[in-house]
């Protein structure tokens, strides 16, 4: 299968109640442990790949990684989605590399540390609302930005985020003004901001509903009920995974993730794509350094690159169940981006505001 919308993945969530989680990936094993997890629960896909992996890997081989995948396995339907795009520029260039679905995070200004105004982000998602749409491409917007609620930190850990204190009108969402932005923008997916935060120091203690506000949820999607919430920074950072690598040499500090169940209860009022980046890389950096440290003799990278690709494939499948996916990847038709083009075109796919 060619690679599809991610707006009819997250339709198809939406009518049958389940959440997709998105994983970053950077390189063959990371593709490699996503995929055949979903082969394994019959699950639908969505790699994403952010500017840092981009760098990392270089253009070609993400595209190419990518669409390695739709041919190792073309049962499986798959989105390839650019996470935290800084630009109308940076989504075009996306669109025209193939990438079927798009971020366009104008929460920040380009410099991806800056707050922008609600004026700014509704003038640059609306741009690339535009162009991809024409394309069949689904577009991600983002409203409120990401930060710690216990310290007001934006916490910036992977290349994309606040610098500095914020207050907590700019760490929650806004159900009116997500009501406006999707009014003004059409978009299909809106990340929004309830406590979470990138990277594994998220929260100094188990969250409870002051530190992370899946009320907010309900709230939104009561007025923009069509329109696909997603969770960023959304690793549960697992306890186990913590221990195993400080076991065997690692120095992490003590912190916690977003807990499954926090997770399933904001699936149940609207949340579709769940983004999990630091869990794939608590699992294979655990894996890797319990491996060389009980065999420290061996030195061929694939002997410690098999268990870090083991232990991200069953994190990966772990979600997949955990998110209800299973068995649903064969129910999805799989439309060509021209097909979803003409649905956009036609005013089908357009999003209702209460
Ligand atoms: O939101 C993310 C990518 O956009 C990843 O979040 P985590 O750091 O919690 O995995
Ligand atoms: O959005 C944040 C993701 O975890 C990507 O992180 P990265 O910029 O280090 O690739
Ligand atoms: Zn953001
Ligand atoms: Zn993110």
């Amino acid at each position: 299968m060619a690679l599809v919308s991610m707006r009819e993945l997250l339709d198809h969530a939406a009518v049958n109640g389940y959440g997709i989680p998105a994983f970053n990936v950077n390189n063959l094993e990371q593709v490699q442990a996503v995929m055949t997890a979903a082969d394994e629960v019959g699950a639908p896909v969505i790699l994403q790949a952010s500017a840092g992996a981009r760098k990392y890997a270089g253009e070609p081989f993400i595209k190419h990684l990518i669409q390695a995948a739709t041919e190792q396995w073309p049962h499986i339907p798959l989105v390839m989605h650019q996470d935290h795009g800084q630009s109308p520029a940076v989504c075009q260039g996306a669109i025209n590399l193939g990438f079927s679905s798009v971020m366009m995070d104008g929460s920040l200004l380009e410099d991806g540390k800056t707050p922008a105004d609600f004026a700014y982000n509704v003038d640059v998602t609306r741009r690339v609302v535009e162009m991809a749409h024409l394309a069949g491409v689904s577009v991600e917007g983002e409203l409120g930005c990401l930060g710690n609620l216990e310290t007001g930190e934006a916490g910036e850990e992977d290349g994309i985020g606040a610098v500095g204190k914020l207050d907590h009108s700019q760490m929650l969402t806004d159900p009116e003004e997500a009501a406006q932005f999707v009014k003004a923008t059409g978009l299909d997916a809106l990340a929004i901001a309830i406590g979470t935060s990138h990277g594994a120091y998220k929260f100094s203690r188990k969250p409870t509903g002051d530190i992370l506000a899946i009320s907010r949820v309900k709230e939104i999607h009561a007025r923009i009920p069509n329109t696909h919430l997603v969770m960023h920074g959304s690793s549960s950072v697992p306890q186990e995974l913590l221990a195993m690598i400080n076991q065997y040499g690692g120095q992490m500090k003590q912190t916690y993730g977003v807990p499954v169940e926090e997770i399933q209860e904001a699936i149940k009022f609207g949340v579709r794509k769940i983004n999990i980046d630091t869990d794939i890389r608590l699992a294979m950096t655990a894996a890797c350094r319990k491996f060389l440290f009980e065999n420290p003799d061996k030195f061929d990278a694939r002997e410690w690159l098999k268990p870090a690709r083991e232990a991200a494939k069953q994190l990966c499948k772990q979600r997949y169940l955990e998110f209800g996916c299973e068995g649903q990847a064969p129910k999805i038709k799989g439309e060509t981006l021209q097909v979803v083009a003409a649905r956009y075109a036609k005013g089908e796919l357009a999003q209702v505001v209460r």
